[in-house]
C-alpha cells in the first residue's frame, strides 16, 4: 500500500511513527515541510524535515521532540561569547553536524531533496522522506512589538516570543516561486491514500499546499484523503496552532480545521480546492462529527491523544479504515 503523508514537525512525525507500527509494510512517503527553514551562522536549519528524519530514525530528543538526543550546547555557547547571536535558538552540537553536511552538500550545487536522500541514508526513517520543494520558502509572522509592526522569521515567533503576541499574518515567503521537489507530484497521484496527519494546518501543511500543484494535486487525487486533526476539545494538543489559526480567520475546533481543508470536490469556482474525504476527531469532540459530515467530510470520533506508540497506531489505523470506507 502506497500512503502518502504531508507532515511538519514534532506532531507529523509521532503520527508516523504509528502509522510504520500499523503498517510496517506499506510504502510511506513523507512530504516535509520546508518553510520553517532557517539560515543561521552560515547553515541551513530545516528543522520539520530533521524532526522527522531523527523521530524516524532513532535520533530525536524524546523529551523536546526536537533535535538530537544525549546532545551539548558548547558550539551555542562559543557563539554567544563572541556575542554572535541569535542566541535564542537553541543549535546543539550534534545537531549542527546535519547542518554542516547539508549546506556543503548545497553548497556543492545538490539541491534540497538529494541532500535529504543522503541525510537519510546514514538514519534510515523507513519512509521516503520528499522536500515540499527544493526552493527556498521561508515562513515569516507579522508581528507587532513594542508598537512597531514588523514581519519575522517564524522560528523568532515560535521560539524568542513563544507566539506569546498575535500573529497579524503568516506568509510562506518564496512559496508562489516554488516548485514541488521532484517526485511530490507522482508520489500524491500514485498514493492510494492520502494523508493529513496532526500537524500545524497554517505553518506545517498549509505551507506545503501553498507550493503550486500541491493542493490541486492532492485535490485530484483518486486516493481518499483523510486527516486527523490537531486540535482536541478547540485546543491544539501540543504546540500554539490556535495563535496562526487566527492569523488566518480559522477557529481552533476541530470542525473549523476540517472546513478549512475543504471537503474534496465540493468546493466553489474561486474558493481552493477541498481536500477531505474523511476527518478524524478525538472523542471529546464527538458532537463535531455530524457539523463535519455536513460538510461532506465523512467523520468519526476517535481517541487522537498520542500517548503512546500503541495510541498513536490506534490513530492511523482508524484514518487507515475510514479510508477504506470512504473508497467502498
Ligand atoms: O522551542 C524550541 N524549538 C526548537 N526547535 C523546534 C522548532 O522550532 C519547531 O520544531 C519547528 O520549527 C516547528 O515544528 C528546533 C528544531 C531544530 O531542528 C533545531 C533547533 C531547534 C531549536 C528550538 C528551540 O531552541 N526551542
Amino acid at each position: 500500500m502506497r500512503i502518502v503523508v504531508l507532515a511538519g514537525g514534532i506532531g507529523g512525525a509521532r503520527f508516523l511513527r504509528g502509522l510504520k507500527a500499523a503498517r510496517p509494510e506499506a510504502e510511506i512517503t513523507v512530504i516535509g515541510n520546508t518553510g520553517d527553514d532557517i539560515h543561521l551562522f552560515g547553515l541551513k536549519v530545516c528543522p520539520d524535515l530533521d524532526t522527522v528524519m531523527y523521530t524516524l530514525g532513532g535520533g530525536i530528543d524524546e523529551e523536546k521532540g526536537w533535535g538530537r538526543d544525549d546532545e551539548s550546547f558548547r558550539v551555542k555557547e562559543e557563539l554567544a561569547a563572541y556575542g554572535v547571536g541569535p542566541d535564542w535558538f537553541g543549535l546543539g552540537d550534534r545537531d549542527v553536524a546535519t547542518h554542516l553536511v547539508r549546506t556543503q552538500m548545497l553548497g556543492a550545487g545538490y539541491p534540497l531533496s538529494a541532500v535529504t536522500e543522503a541525510l537519510c541514508d546514514r538514519w534510515k526513517p523507513g519512509v521516503r522522506l520528499l522536500p515540499m520543494t527544493d526552493d527556498r520558502v521561508e515562513t515569516h509572522v507579522a508581528v507587532e512589538e513594542d508598537g512597531e509592526r514588523r514581519a519575522i522569521h517564524f522560528q523568532e515567533y515560535w521560539v524568542r516570543m513563544r507566539a506569546s503576541v498575535d500573529a497579524l499574518a503568516v506568509v510562506p515567503v518564496g512559496a508562489e516561486q516554488s516548485a514541488p521537489a521532484p517526485g511530490v507530484l507522482a508520489a500524491i497521484a500514485a498514493a492510494d491514500v492520502i494523508l493529513l496527519p496532526p500537524s500545524n494546518p497554517v505553518v506545517s501543511v498549509g505551507t506545503i499546499l501553498a507550493v503550486p500543484g500541491i493542493r490541486d494535486a492532492v485535490a485530484a487525487a483518486d486516493a481518499p484523503v483523510i486527516g486527523l486533526s490537531p486540535l482536541v476539545g478547540g485546543a491544539p494538543v501540543r504546540g500554539m496552532a490556535d495563535k496562526v489559526l487566527a492569523a488566518i480567520g480559522v477557529e481552533a475546533t476541530a470542525t473549523a480545521v476540517a472546513r478549512h481543508y475543504g471537503a474534496k470536490g465540493a468546493a466553489a469556482d474561486d474558493a481552493p480546492a477541498g481536500l477531505l474525504d474523511g476527518w478524524l476527531v478525538d472523542e471529546v469532540d464527538a458532537a463535531a462529527v455530524a457539523d463535519v459530515e455536513a460538510a461532506g467530510i465523512r467523520c468519526r470520533a476517535v481517541p487522537l491523544m498520542m500517548t503512546d506508540l500503541d495510541a498513536t497506531a490506534a490513530m492511523a489505523r482508524a484514518a487507515l479504515t475510514l479510508a477504506e470506507e470512504v473508497r467502498a
